[in-house]
């Protein structure tokens, strides 16, 4: 709501809060407010649990959180072997079956369960700690993506250990080791990999599927401006995300330097979690522009036989709306297209406040300057942590390929990972 209101405030182009929005908030705000009594309790403890009825939802305490499940949720949900597959793990229930204004005709709860009989007789069964699992209130609560953010400092002391090729290939501690310092810090490293393309692709396939774009596969490029683009070149590249000109901007990158002949050439890492966070905490107006207002990104390519045209739409931070925890960063001062998607009182604001995001990314105390080598792999979060490069002189070659996401955050939670 605050997002909302604070963009309404700005121009009143964007209508965050419709109409059919308004009776939910002020339903909700009633309830908060009523007086009320509670119903019934089951177990005594810590671990008890009360519930009451009320018109609109059921409200349930317990473990500690006052929780409240609409009706139509609650049936939905039900997990009987007639409405949820356990084999397959998915709803048998055809949701638009389900009476919109339904209600329980009874409800128990027992030390662990809740328990409801619907007006057709069908009963459904809740574990108390599932509902508080699934929850709004629980999910509200907690994060997605438990992490680390991260300055130079606090990045050093953490003394992050690197993976070694050997025990990450053979052994899934040493994987599930790895992704969990990738998941914290949206960083992290493989040593000791043959100075190849054909390993580093063996690499990354331990982790996820290749992400193939329209640079190929994998890829081995150098500064022949070979393609339209500044990474071909020797120039330094300021702190960015790449292939913020995609819908889906790549999840993951791999760089591997299989050779470097010459000065210069350092990777720029900085997280740019860390530096949205400081905007949040300083100035939640611009933290709350950066989330809403939504930005091109451009990568237009007219090089030999490479005809590309590349449109990526969104806003610089993108946050979970019911927690404002920010899931991805899209930040390419290079490829930002023509902005054209706001009106230009906004457009004022919206310097203010990506200018302010930029003084904390360029802070030196968040700069983390790494030498890539032959043998060492570098897998970042695309999503989280910008990349750069320091000039250079000489033959340097860099290998990499990107990443699809999903996969990578596939594996880590069938290693066990929150993810
Ligand atoms: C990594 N590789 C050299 C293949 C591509 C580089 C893409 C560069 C582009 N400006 C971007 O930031 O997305
Ligand atoms: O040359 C480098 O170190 C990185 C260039 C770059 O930003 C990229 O390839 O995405
Ligand atoms: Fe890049």
């Amino acid at each position: 709501m605050a997002l909302a209101r604070v963009f309404f405030r700005l121009h009143g182009y964007l209508r965050p809060i419709s109409k059919t929005q308004a009776p939910l908030v002020s339903r909700l705000i009633r309830t908060q407010n009523e007086a009320r009594y509670w119903q019934c309790t089951a177990a005594p403890q810590s671990t008890s649990c009360h519930w009451q009825l009320q018109e609109e939802c059921l409200e349930l305490s317990y473990g500690g959180l006052v929780m409240h499940f609409d009706y139509v949720w609650l049936r939905d949900h039900c997990r009987s072997a007639s409405c949820y597959n356990s084999k397959t793990n998915q709803r048998n229930l055809d949701t638009s079956h389900v009476e919109l204004n339904i209600c329980p005709a009874n409800t128990r709860v027992d030390d662990e369960n809740l328990f409801l009989t619907w007006p057709d007789g069908h009963v459904t069964k809740y574990n108390l700690s599932w509902l508080a699992q699934n929850s709004y209130e629980g999910q509200k609560q907690s994060a997605m993506q438990p992490r680390i953010i991260w300055n130079s400092d606090i990045y050093a002391n953490a003394k992050v250990s690197p993976a070694n090729w050997d025990k990450f290939m053979a052994c899934d501690d040493e994987l599930k080791k790895f992704l969990r310092n990738f998941l914290l810090y949206g960083i992290a490293f493989v040593e000791g990999v043959p100075p190849t393309v054909e390993a580093t692709g063996t690499v990354t396939q331990r982790v996820s599927l290749i992400r193939e774009t329209m640079y190929g596969k994998m890829w081995n490029f150098t500064s022949d401006f070979s393609r339209g683009d500044t990474a071909y070149t020797k120039l330094a590249l300021d702190r960015h995300t790449d292939t913020s000109y995609f819908q889906e901007p790549c999840g993951i990158q791999v760089f591997h330097c299989l050779k470097h002949e010459g000065t210069g050439g350092r990777t720029l890492l900085v997280d740019g979690f860390y530096s949205a966070d400081q905007v949040l905490q300083k100035t939640p107006d611009n933290f709350e522009l950066l989330a809403r207002v939504p930005i091109k990104h451009e990568y237009i390519e007219n090089v030999s036989d490479h005809r590309n045209h590349m449109i990526g739409i969104g806003p610089v931070l993108n946050v979970y709306p019911w927690n404002n925890e920010v899931y991805m960063i899209r930040y390419n001062n290079y490829d930002r297209a023509v902005i054209n998607t706001i009106p230009h009182d906004v457009v004022n604001r919206w310097y203010v406040a990506h200018r302010q995001l930029t003084t904390e990314l360029r802070k030196p105390e968040n700069e983390l300057w790494v030498k890539l080598k032959p043998g060492k792999v570098l897998f970042i979060d695309n999503w989280r942590v910008l990349h750069g490069r320091e000039s250079f002189t000489g033959l340097r070659q860099l290998c990499g390929c990107y990443l699809t996401r999903d996969d990578v955050l596939n594996t880590a939670r069938s290693l066990g990972l929150q993810a």
